[in-house]
């Protein structure tokens, strides 16, 4: 039997909801695992990722690490696998690439074991990255508010507005997640941490629906600024952008930036050498499972 599961890219952040929004984007990438009688054997094959030479192919590997936690959970003992990776997500951008393995691989277990995924999923998910938010979008598809009250992880999903239009700016460069957290300040200015409650709880009512508040509701002072050494022209991106009017923020801890349009297309005249620019849009599924 074999088990192919799709998963999504994500954003996080939104510009105001560091740590709590995501959204998942129609990039995918494909994992197919067989059960085997014995051993380990990975395939990493490139869909459009990129070079994927430093991802290794034994039992670190992601996705198997999330696979073994999610069998351990569901007290079942797997043989031997095969897992064939097809990876379309670019590596270290701030598409979400670490949480969509990380999903991929727990959704894998539940498949295994013949079961559903539920809200442990999400647990064991955002446990490896100690943060919801990506991991939130990935596995339940939309517009996610992930959040967390002591060591438990929780998300609610809602559905996007129809006319919000992802485009995504990608440059070649990568950024280590772990790194670019590094770059943030333990404190900040409480005026700071109002400005920021009050543009993220007016993202939820833009995303869902007031499109034309996206520009207000994405304002951040929490991260982006802090981040700019780790990636200069992406923030020169972004913010030439939002010069123009348009809602664009970084996508996750970066250097990929997203502008949440209604036009699929950024305005003519920005310069974005160095960076592919690709309409994403949302994607509503999520996480999928397909067996044979
Ligand atoms: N599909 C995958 N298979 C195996 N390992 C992966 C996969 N995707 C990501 N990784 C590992 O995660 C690292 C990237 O994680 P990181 O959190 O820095 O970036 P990201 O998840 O792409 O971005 P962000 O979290 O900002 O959206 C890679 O260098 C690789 O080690
Ligand atoms: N919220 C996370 C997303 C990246 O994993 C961050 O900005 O660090």
């Amino acid at each position: 039997m074999k088990y192919t599961i799709t998963v999504p890219a994500s954003t996080a952040n939104l510009g105001s909801g560091f740590d709590t929004f995501g959204m998942a984007l129609a990039l995918h990438d494909v994992v197919e695992v067989e059960v085997t009688g014995s051993g380990l054997a990975v395939e990493v094959i490139d869909a459009g990722a990129g070079d994927m030479s430093g991802v290794p192919t034994d039992e670190s590997h992601l996705v198997v690490r999330a696979l073994r936690r999610a069998c351990r959970y569901l007290d079942i003992s797997v043989p031997g696998i095969v897992l064939r990776c097809h990876n379309a997500i670019p590596h270290s951008r701030g598409l979400g690439s670490s949480a969509a393995a990380v999903v991929a691989g727990v959704a894998a277990g539940y498949a295994l074991a013949g079961k559903d995924i539920d809200g442990s999923a999400l647990q064991l998910a955002a446990e490896f990255e100690g943060h919801a938010d990506n991991a939130a979008a990935s596995l339940l598809g939309g517009f996610v508010v992930a959040w967390q009250s002591g060591s438990t992880y929780h998300a609610e999903r809602l559905v996007p507005h129809s006319a919000i239009r992802p485009v995504v700016a990608i440059p070649e460069v990568r950024s280590a997640t772990e790194q670019t957290r590094g770059l943030l300040p333990d404190r900040v200015p409480h005026r700071d941490a109002a400005f920021a409650a009050s543009r993220s709880a007016l993202a939820v009512h833009a995303v869902t629906a007031r499109p034309d508040l996206l520009f207000a509701a994405t304002e951040d002072r929490l991260h982006q600024d802090y981040r700019e050494p780790a990636y200069p022209a992406s923030v020169r991106l972004m913010r030439a952008l939002r010069s123009r009017g348009v809602a664009a923020v970084i996508s996750g801890a970066g250097p990929t930036v997203l502008a949440l349009t209604t036009t699929g297309i950024l305005p003519d005249g920005v310069d974005v050498a160095g960076f592919e620019v690709i309409e994403l849009p949302v994607d509503l599924v999520g996480v999928r499972l397909c067996v044979s």
